[in-house]
């Protein structure tokens, strides 16, 4: 999904390499100083919780002069658990955002009513934890503009996601979902070259893993995350060329769905 959420965006590193442009969200950003940090380092997406359970909640009242400071320079998601329409209608007010995330247990309907609705596209998470937890990713993918994987929550997490937690990414590779796919869980700047090299995703979408504390986000640890992905990004091109048979390309998920083709429904908004 290169260059899907950020075509028109100024102050934008340059692409490192044709056509392999991976899309790095920042979520649960709460400071200027976060989302600056964000911004500055070219990130793609920018994400903002609504979720009052989380220490990463952003209120009604501070969420339109927050993203007021994107300006353009990457594309806003909200995020949301379960929403109703009224609180969705409030947070699209407030956030403007150009992208739902959806975290919780809405169903396939849900997620295509929401996505009617309010006409903005929908990424919908899915936790996985084992193999059967894939099943409904077909009724998702139909509907969703977007899947997220993310490391299935214990029973009774008080949070659905944002739990700094990895998951087996070998779950996830090789999928056809006919949709672009993102990986989070988990992810660090240790971790995200690795993880990509197991299996390739259309993006990476990270929170935990660039903050000091809950809730608290780094602004060293934003640019290294989104510097490390550039760097593995930059490497792809050779991993789809072995020399040898043996050196087997990383799984690429697949996605019937081009670069053109997220950016065009990221954008329908
Ligand atoms: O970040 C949160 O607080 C959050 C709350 C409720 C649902 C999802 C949340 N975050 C999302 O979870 C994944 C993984 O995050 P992490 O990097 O493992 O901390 C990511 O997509 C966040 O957007």
């Amino acid at each position: 999904m290169s260059d899907a959420a950020n075509r028109d965006a100024p102050n934008r590193a340059p692409r490192s390499h044709d056509g392999r442009h991976l899309d790095v969200k920042i979520c649960g950003i709460k400071t200027a100083d976060a989302l600056d940090a964000a911004l500055d380092a070219g990130a793609d997406l920018v994400g903002f919780v609504h979720f009052p359970k989380s220490p990463r909640h952003l209120s009604l009242t501070d969420a339109p002069r927050l993203v007021a400071r994107v300006e353009g320079r990457a594309r806003k998601v909200a995020l949301l658990v379960d929403p109703d329409d009224a609180l969705l209608a409030q947070v699209v007010t407030a956030f403007s955002p150009d992208l739902l995330q959806l975290h919780g247990h809405e169903s396939p309907e849900r997620v295509a009513a929401i996505r009617a609705t309010f006409g903005l596209p929908v990424m919908k998470a899915l936790p996985v934890g084992r193999r059967e937890d894939l099943a409904p990713l077909p009724d998702f993918a139909a509907v969703a503009d977007l899947i997220l994987f993310d490391a299935k929550p214990d029973p009774g997490a008080l949070l659905p996601g944002g739990n700094g937690r990895p998951f087996d990414w070998q779950l996830v590779a090789g999928l056809d979902a006919a949709r672009p796919l993102m990986l989070s869980g988990g992810l660090t700047v240790d971790n995200v070259s690795q993880a990509l090299s197991e299996v390739r995703m259309d993006g990476v979408d990270v929170s935990s893993g660039v903050e000091d504390a809950p809730g608290v986000k780094s602004p060293d640890k934003i640019r290294a995350f989104v510097a490390a992905v550039r760097r593995t990004e930059a490497r792809l091109p050779e991993a789809r060329l072995p020399d040898h048979p043996a050196e087997a390309e990383p799984t690429r998920a697949k996605t019937a769905l081009g670069p053109e083709d997220l950016s065009s429904k990221v954008r329908a908004s």
